[in-house]
């Protein structure tokens, strides 16, 4: 349960936006993780498509630290981005040690539809174009997705397979919770006063982020 704070804007966005923000954190192939009956097929695809994805997240976060450090009033935003790009290269080895585990030959895994186009929409919040707080929002709202998502599947009751609780507690642990929360903090700082357009912005991406990742999961669940 998210210790109760100050509700921001992101707050009554994800309100407005409640069935889209459930489809994205507590979709079909999460909950098949949470009861155990995930189909394994469709587990080692949204590893393999994961694995992809955070390769070109990556230079995104890296693009993100940049923003924090030349446009952020607070240090302390360029510091809580930095931690995530760290995570990210423990990351990447996670997977690579994942992958031989479920003997996923990841030479061999090519980006889906649904991976590429997550990724075009990356590149376009690269673009110095886009507000800061607008790419704030963007970037929280994708770990965010990812942290409840795992947190759940780590919930009292659950049947979660023992060998998929190290892909839960990646995102699913307590460290990434407040990690979230920290990226949430300096999101709503930046709206607070941001202007209406950036706003309106923000309110899209935010929405746009959870399609992409509602598509994420519907790809991964397609199996191969
Ligand atoms: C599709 C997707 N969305 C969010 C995350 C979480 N961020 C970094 O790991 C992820 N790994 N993959």
């Amino acid at each position: 349960m998210e210790k109760p704070e100050k509700r921001g804007v992101i707050d009554t966005w994800l309100d407005k936006h409640h069935s889209l923000y459930t489809a994205a954190t507590r979709h079909d192939f999460v909950i098949s993780i949470l009861d155990g009956s995930v189909d394994l097929s469709s587990f080692k695809t949204w590893l393999g498509q994961d694995y992809l994805f955070v390769r070109e997240f990556a230079p995104f976060v890296a693009n993100v630290l940049i923003r924090a450090g030349k446009e952020s009033g607070e240090t302390s935003d360029m510091e809580v981005v930095l931690g995530g790009l760290a995570s990210l290269n423990d990351e990447i080895e996670w997977f690579k040690s994942e992958g031989s585990k479920w003997g996923v030959d990841f030479s061999t895994v090519v980006a889906q539809k649904a991976n590429k186009e997550y990724r075009r929409f990356l590149e376009g919040l690269m673009s110095s174009e886009v507000e800061y707080g607008v790419v704030m929002t963007a970037f929280w709202a994708i770990e965010a997705v990812y942290q409840e998502s795992f947190a759940h599947c780590l919930e009292n009751g659950n049947k979660t397979p023992g060998e998929l609780t190290g892909a839960c507690n990646r995102w699913g642990n307590d460290g990434f919770r407040q990690y979230c929360s920290s990226v949430k903090n300096i999101a709503e700082r930046c709206l607070e006063n941001a202007s209406g357009e950036a706003l309106v912005e923000a309110e899209d991406v935010l929405v746009r982020v959870l399609e992409h990742e509602v598509a994420f999961w519907e790809m991964s669940r397609g199996g191969q």
